[in-house]
């Protein structure tokens, strides 16, 4: 600490992740602990796209999360990329929450991320048992037993994100592994991401709900503007949202254009608390051909 220090003495500060196979509830974890929506939660797997920092302000620390998107094995370019994320990531982060569900068994899937992690030695590594709202409790022994015998934690932490159950733990035992340190963002801050990045993926969840198979994978959503008006109070935004196929156009844009329709009634209402005014929202589909493969297109999207 330093004479000018403001941060109580001991204060931690630092990066945290947290990895799983998809649909582990990484996501709504990061959502749970930092208290405002700032990544995507779906119940379709790997939505999550981009390392989006969640900032969680404790008195004893500033825990820094980075959402990584799961972790799988490579099929397409876009997959390469979400690993290189995850790899950026992971190599620098203080510590790593290894996520597994307590409503399934620890599988090959957990065992390969898992051994994964041994490529980052510099991290600290805490276990988290998510979802044990969902089971009885001697499955959620079973599960730590099991999670316990991969390998050593630091802590092996079960929690669950929807009934709130040892967040306040959870959050704990990951300060107590953080270097000392000042706060590394002001108070005010829960996320670094850019506005128009968090407007382009909360229009995305909109647009996932409900939809399935590999739609979540073939959606990417840009924007083109965003225009405060002078004379009303009113923000018109314009975003395109990219389909690979003349099929997920209309998986879109639903029987006579009702789910585009509702895509944008939800997002607005999203959008309108989180930038505080009235929002106009334009929506456009468009049809990126094969965009998953094209390093081309990947980066006109933004990835
Ligand atoms: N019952 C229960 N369900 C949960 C809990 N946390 C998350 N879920 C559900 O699990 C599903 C997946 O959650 P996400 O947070 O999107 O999972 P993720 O690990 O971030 O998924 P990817 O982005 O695909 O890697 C969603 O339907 C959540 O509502 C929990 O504590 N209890």
């Amino acid at each position: 600490m330093t004479e000018n220090s403001t941060a109580p003495e001991g204060f931690r500060a630092g990066f945290v992740s947290f990895v799983g196979r998809p649909n582990v509830g990484k996501s709504t974890l990061t959502n749970a602990l930092v208290g405002e929506k700032v990544a995507i939660t779906s119940s379709k797997p790997q939505t999550t796209r981009r390392a989006i920092r969640g900032i969680v302000h404790r008195p004893d620390g500033q825990l820094v999360i980075v959402d990584t998107p799961g972790m799988h094995r490579p099929r397409t370019l876009l997959g390469e990329r979400l690993n290189a994320v995850v790899q950026n990531t992971l190599a620098d982060v203080d510590v790593i929450g290894f996520c597994v569900p307590a409503n399934e068994k620890v599988g090959p899937g957990d065992k390969f991320i898992h051994e994964q992690l041994e490529q980052f030695p510099r991290a600290r590594k805490v276990a988290i048992v998510t979802k044990i709202d969902a089971v009885a409790r001697p499955v959620v022994a079973e599960r730590l037993l099991a999670v316990s015998a991969m390998g050593d934690w630091e802590a092996i932490v079960p929690i669950s994100s929807t009934s709130r159950i040892q967040l306040d733990v959870l959050g704990k035992e990951l300060v107590q592994l953080l270097p000392v340190s000042e706060p590394l963002y002001p108070r005010e801050m829960t996320t670094e991401e850019t506005l128009e990045a968090r407007i382009a993926e909360l229009i995305r969840e909109s647009a996932l709900e409900g939809v399935h198979d590999e739609l979540p994978h073939s959606l990417a959503v840009t924007i083109d503007d965003i225009v405060e008006r002078d004379d009303k109070d009113l923000v018109e935004i314009y975003a395109n949202l990219f389909v690979e196929r003349d099929s997920q156009k209309g998986i879109v844009i639903g029987k006579g254009g009702e789910r585009l329709q509702r895509i944008g009634a939800e997002s607005r209402a999203q959008i309108e608390p989180l930038i505080g005014r009235r929002v106009f929202l334009s929506l456009r589909v468009k049809i990126a051909k094969e965009w998953q493969r094209d390093a081309k297109q990947l980066g006109r999207l933004g990835f």
